[in-house]
């Protein structure tokens, strides 16, 4: 295929034999989703200042409501907020969200541009490769990248790409050479730059849509954010927060080890067409609230800093939104 260098193929075959010889071999089905009641959600709205909260039961976010029972789908350029009970709810709502926007641009364009996260992301994708989504998803037309990738061997513990493969990739069918691994070979500069090249080709076949400003528009970013407000490679401080020219930037002093990465810049997190901002846990709750809630020193998180032209939908679990 025009769009992948022979070079970019050949290294990702030959880390997907190194991970799993059966390769995409696809899970059993011993516990259908089908079987479960979806997620309690859409249990209240709240709309402050064009923001839409969707809540279940948290006391602390129902405190703040200022509008009634809603339910009402997002329009574009939207930020909405849900909240989940507990992680295992947020997964299940986040797997239905995503399988129904593969489905909105395979009808639409053909392919599904998909951009993971590193970290907790891969955990609370989990139910994306039970039924009925590992049947029901158009696999074959996904195109999977990540927003930021450590310049580690693609076999080693901390790499993203082997986080993804282990915990999500091998388990849904998706097309090998839909997977845009970085080149592990190269130098942090060299990886972001061959990165960016490999995003351009795909934006010149098409696979990637392109947005009015001339970034990459995917269609589905998913973010995760740490504890400190950093969202892909993108620190609290960091000079390459406001990197406004690349695409793929790199780093070599990261705040969380290892120090070497490359990441997504903002104008291409933000020319998306959704973002999912998936973040759960108690110890997120602050950098949660300094986005989301009235900080007395906003802007200065990375979180804070994600503003897509297209849809932002936040995936919260009580334990992140109960400072909201
Ligand atoms: O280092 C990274 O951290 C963030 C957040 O990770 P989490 O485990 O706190 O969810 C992650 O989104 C990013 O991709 C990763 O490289």
């Amino acid at each position: 295929m025009p769009h992948k260098s022979p070079l970019r193929m050949a290294s990702l075959s030959s880390s997907l034999r190194s991970f799993s010889p059966g390769r995409h071999l696809l899970l059993s089905r011993a516990s259908p989703l089908s079987s479960r009641s979806p997620p309690k959600r859409l249990a209240f709205s709240i709309d402050f200042g064009g923001l839409s909260l969707i809540g279940t039961r948290s006391r602390n976010v129902g405190s703040r409501a200022k509008s009634s029972m809603a339910g009402t789908a997002t329009e574009s350029g939207e930020k909405k907020v849900e909240v989940f009970d507990t992680e295992e709810d947020l997964a299940v709502s986040l797997a239905k969200y995503t399988a129904d926007l593969s489905a909105k641009f395979v009808e639409k364009r053909g392919a599904f541009s998909v951009v993971l996260s590193g970290g907790s992301l891969i955990k609370s994708l989990r139910k994306l490769v039970e039924a009925p989504y590992i049947d029901s998803v158009d696999w074959s037309k996904w195109h999977v990248l990540w927003v930021d990738e450590r310049v580690v061997p693609k076999d080693h513990d901390d790499s993203n790409y082997k986080l993804a493969y282990n915990g999500f990739l091998s388990q849904v069918p998706v097309l090998p050479g839909n997977v845009y691994a970085i080149n592990d070979a190269l130098s942090a500069e060299g990886a972001a730059d061959d990165y960016e090249t490999c995003i351009k080709h795909l934006v010149k076949s098409n696979i990637v849509a392109s947005s009015e400003s001339g970034f990459p528009k995917f269609d589905l970013m998913l973010l995760g954010m740490g504890p400190d407000g950093h969202v892909a490679s993108l620190f609290p401080g960091h000079p390459l927060v406001h990197e406004n020219k690349k695409w793929v930037a790199f780093i070599k002093e990261s705040p969380k080890p290892p120090p070497e990465r490359i990441t997504f810049t903002f104008p291409v997190i933000n020319a998306s067409a959704h973002i999912a901002l998936v973040v759960a846990g108690a110890g997120k709750a602050g950098a949660v609230h300094a986005a989301l809630g009235k900080s007395n020193s906003p802007g200065q998180l990375p979180v804070e800093m994600v503003s897509p032209e297209g849809e932002l939908t936040w995936f919260l679990d009580k334990g992140a939104a109960s400072k909201l």
